[in-house]
Parts: C-alpha cells; sequence; structure tokens
C-alpha cells in the first residue's frame, strides 16, 4: 500500500490526510500535541480542528516523524509559510532519498519572497520533479464533509503530478494536473491577500457589486504578477486562480475573509491576530508579495492597499476611497 506522512494535523492537514485515506494510502499524520494524537488514534477525530469529523482508520497519529517518514514515498507539508524552512529543516534529513513532497501551502516567504516549492527545493535540497503543489478551491470544513471539490496538482514533472494526482483522487476530491507551479503557488498565495480585502469590503457592509469588482480586479493582479514570473495566463482562469479566489473571497468559513472582515469593521491587525487562533496566510505574504510584484515592475493596487491597513493602520474605508479615485483606465 501507498504510504503517506502529513506535517501536521492542522486543518488542511488533517482533512488531506483523510483524503489521501479515502483514497486508499495508508497515511502517518503528525501532531505536535500528544493529547491530540490519542485522540486521533482512539476516537479518530482531531478534537482541536475539526471535532465533528471522522477519520478513517488508515490515518494514524503519532508526535514522532522520523519512523513515517523513514519510509513514506509522499511527504505532504501543511505547516503555515513563515514556518515552513525552519520546520523542513527539521524533518528533511530524516526523509526517504527518494521521497515526493507535497506542499498544501499557499504563501509566500517572508525575506526571501520564495515560493513554497521553491523552499522546499532549497531546505530538502531536491529536485524540482521531486515537488508537488495542490492548490484549488478547497475549504478544508467542506472537504471534510465531502461536498464535491476539484483541485490542481502542480509539477514540473507529469509523473510527479499523476503520482501525487492518483493517490489524493477520491468520489468527493478531483484532481487535474498541471505543468504550472509557478502559477498554481501564485494564484493560491495572492487569493489570500484579495480575500482579506473582501473580508474589509463584507465588515464594512458594501455588498455584492464590491465583492464581484474586487474579484475580477484582484485577478487582474494576480494574472499581471504571475505572467511577469512566467506563469501560465490559463491558470489564472482555472480552479488554483479564479476557483480558489471566488470561494475564499465568498465563504465565511476563509480565515483570510474573516481576518479581513474584523478589520472592515475597525479592529487593528494586533486585535484580530490576538483573537483569530488559526493561520491567514495574507497578512505574512503581502509584503513579499509586493516585493517580487516591485521587483518586476507590476502594479498590484489592491495587494498594496491591503498591505497599508495592515502595518500602516490605513482605515479600510480610506483604502477604498483611495482605490476608487485613481485615475480611469482601460480594463485590460
Ligand atoms: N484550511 C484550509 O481550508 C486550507 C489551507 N490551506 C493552506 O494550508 C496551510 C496550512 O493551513 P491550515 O492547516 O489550515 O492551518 P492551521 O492553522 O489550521 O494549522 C497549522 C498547523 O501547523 C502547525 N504548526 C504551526 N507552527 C508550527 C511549527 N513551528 N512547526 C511545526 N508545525 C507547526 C500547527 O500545529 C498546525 O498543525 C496554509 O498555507 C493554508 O493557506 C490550503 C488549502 C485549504
Ligand atoms: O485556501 C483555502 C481555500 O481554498 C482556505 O482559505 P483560508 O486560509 O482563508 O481559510
Amino acid at each position: 500500500m501507498r504510504r503517506a506522512v502529513v506535517l501536521t494535523a492542522g486543518s488542511w492537514g488533517t482533512v488531506f490526510a483523510k483524503v489521501l485515506a479515502d483514497a486508499g494510502t495508508r497515511v502517518d499524520l503528525v501532531a505536535r500535541d500528544g493529547a491530540l494524537v490519542r485522540a486521533i488514534n482512539e476516537r479518530h477525530v482531531n478534537p482541536r480542528y475539526l471535532p465533528a469529523v471522522g477519520l478513517p482508520e488508515r490515518v494514524r497519529a503519532s508526535t514522532e516523524p522520523g519512523p513515517a517518514l523513514a519510509t513514506a514515498r509522499l511527504v505532504v507539508l501543511a505547516v503555515p509559510a513563515q514556518v515552513l524552512r525552519p520546520a523542513l529543516a527539521h524533518w528533511a534529513p530524516l526523509t526517504a532519498p527518494d521521497a515526493i513532497y507535497v506542499s498544501l501551502m499557499k504563501g509566500v516567504e517572508a525575506g526571501s519572497t520564495l515560493r513554497m516549492s521553491q523552499v522546499i527545493a532549497e531546505v530538502a535540497q531536491v529536485p524540482p520533479e521531486r515537488v508537488a503543489v495542490v492548490s484549488g478551491p478547497n475549504l478544508a470544513h467542506e472537504i471534510a464533509a465531502e461536498h464535491p471539490a476539484a483541485t490542481v496538482v502542480a509539477s514540473t514533472s507529469a509523473r510527479t503530478a499523476q503520482l501525487v494526482q492518483t493517490a489524493c483522487w477520491t468520489p468527493y476530491f478531483r484532481p487535474y494536473t498541471s505543468a504550472d507551479v509557478i502559477g498554481c503557488e501564485l494564484g493560491g498565495a495572492v487569493k489570500n491577500v484579495i480575500a482579506l480585502a473582501a473580508g474589509m469590503l463584507a465588515g464594512m457592509g458594501f455588498g455584492t457589486n464590491s465583492e464581484a469588482s474586487l474579484i475580477t480586479r484582484g485577478l487582474a493582479e494576480t494574472q499581471r504578477l504571475g505572467t511577469a514570473l512566467g506563469a501560465y495566463p490559463m491558470t489564472f482562469a482555472g480552479l488554483a486562480g479564479l476557483g480558489d479566489l471566488v470561494a475564499t473571497c465568498g465563504s465565511t468559513l476563509s480565515r483570510n475573509r474573516t481576518f479581513g472582515e474584523k478589520l472592515g469593521r475597525g479592529m487593528t491587525l494586533g486585535q484580530v491576530e490576538a483573537e483569530q487562533q488559526q493561520v491567514a496566510e495574507g497578512v505574512r505574504s503581502c509584503r513579499p508579495l509586493l516585493a517580487m510584484a516591485d521587483q518586476h515592475g507590476v502594479a498590484m493596487p489592491i495587494t498594496r492597499q491591503v498591505e497599508r491597513v495592515l502595518y500602516e493602520g490605513l482605515p479600510p474605508l480610506e483604502a477604498v476611497k483611495e482605490l476608487m479615485s485613481r485615475e480611469p483606465g482601460p480594463e485590460y
């Protein structure tokens, strides 16, 4: 039987472990908390992140990644983007030499501005062909409830993408392959920033036209950055682009949208961070994304305003006014 290790048992890691197990893979799910490990092994639930979801018996939890990493073919990484580097530096030396790394993360590393697959290749010292990225409209709680959804598995190696596709294909989860790693990763990272803005609009009481305009112009700036970095333009019309943007901006299940909504109601960055337990990747990724945009001479006006709301204390309503009063121009 195929074997995978999932690091770690947060919300998406736990649900993806279920997906892999439902697709016939034996899964070792690593958690940092012993009580969480006992609950998963004895009661088959993750009480911290998904208390109402039964996990398959094929998912076994442990606090100790070493034994599972030594033999697993797939090493699935689901930690906040900003902790990937130190966490993987610990895990990579324990990993089987022919393992394939699968990134579930939707963020960009602050400082280096590297995408997650680049951090993996650098830290684990593996060629890009041994790395795959999974990205799409995949709100963890909906996938856990087996609501049908699709996703993209991207890798520079068609063989790697197909292997991961087979490993996570279930009656409720439909993966498509892609060779566009850059586009899939940027689609996932930028949509989190746009979802912060969508939440702000909702928090300020604006309606559907505002949200649709934001999503569409958000997609335009995502595509501008992506194509400047070598992504395929069509990726942004796909599941990892428009698909994920619509899901995340429109759902109250999204942590980024929820975070933005609180900002839109007048809370400060510090106040929202103190309240929200789970990661909202857009908060830490917006600055490195802007740095990438600046490097390539790409305009990202929405991302810029989100950054100013987060880090310069610009009131969200002022941010909207400034966006709306820019000199009008052609759509393309
Ligand atoms: N939750 C969702 O619906 C989806 C999330 N993602 C992405 O997956 C990634 C992970 O997200 P979630 O699982 O939702 O986050 P989460 O906040 O629910 O869980 C984060 C996990 O990382 C662990 N962790 C935190 N710091 C760590 C460290 N220093 N070393 C080792 N482990 C550490 C936590 O213990 C927890 O298990 C993010 O990049 C997110 O954008 C992608 C698709 C869907
Ligand atoms: O990436 C996601 C859905 O595809 C989850 O979004 P949030 O991290 O905002 O919850």
